[in-house]
């Protein structure tokens, strides 16, 4: 089986993945780490030294190869996969998307501590900024995460309830 997390920075992809993947006994990926990985550098060196159109590059292409390698697999992508080099399609195509819905305000609280690990949120000021950024990310994003035939709203996004969403999935398709 091939499980794909969606969603914005922030809204637990890679959390609830690892935990998905455990309770699925199926290997985990997140493409996020696999992109360090073979790239021996971090998200902030990779966006600061070749900018996000080369990002953007790397993560279609780790994206497609670690479909093309894992049968079976939970994947946790990043926030702008979705977004960019028609990653949807690939993802809509070869396995079962889930869209992990999590409020702003929601995203805020998770990020405040955690945004200088994500270039997009880095440089900003404050909580307010935090919000507003987010806000208009999501609003330009919405229409992509919506294509997910899944969705989990927060606070509900737990292993237990997303396995029974892809049970009854599974059970009508
Ligand atoms: N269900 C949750 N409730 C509260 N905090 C969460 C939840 N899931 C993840 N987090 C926290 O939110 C932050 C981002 O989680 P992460 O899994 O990295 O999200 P993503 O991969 O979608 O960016 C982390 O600090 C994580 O511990
Ligand atoms: O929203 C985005 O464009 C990004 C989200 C990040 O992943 P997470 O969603 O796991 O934070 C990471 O891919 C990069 O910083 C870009
Ligand atoms: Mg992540």
């Amino acid at each position: 089986m091939r499980l794909h997390l969606i969603g914005m920075p922030g809204a637990g992809k890679t959390t609830l993945g690892r935990a998905l993947a455990t309770a699925y006994e199926v290997p985990f990926r997140d493409l996020d780490q696999e992109i360090v990985r073979r790239e021996q550098r971090t998200i902030p060196d990779i966006f600061a030294q070749d900018g996000e159109e080369y990002f953007r590059e790397r993560e279609a292409s780790v994206l497609r190869d670690l479909i093309a390698e894992l049968p079976d697999l939970v994947l946790s992508t990043g926030g702008g996969t979705p977004c960019f080099h028609h990653n949807l399609e690939v993802l809509l195509e070869s396995g079962l998307t889930l869209y992990l819905a999590v409020p702003v305000s929601e995203l805020v609280r998770r990020l405040q501590r955690q945004a200088a690990s994500r270039p997009l949120l880095a440089a900003l000021p404050d909580a307010a900024a935090l919000e507003t950024r987010l806000a208009e990310t999501l609003a330009a994003r919405q229409q992509f995460y919506d294509r997910a035939p899944l969705c989990c709203a927060a606070p509900a996004c737990s292993v237990e309830a997303v396995r029974q969403l892809v049970e009854r999935y599974n059970a009508a398709v």
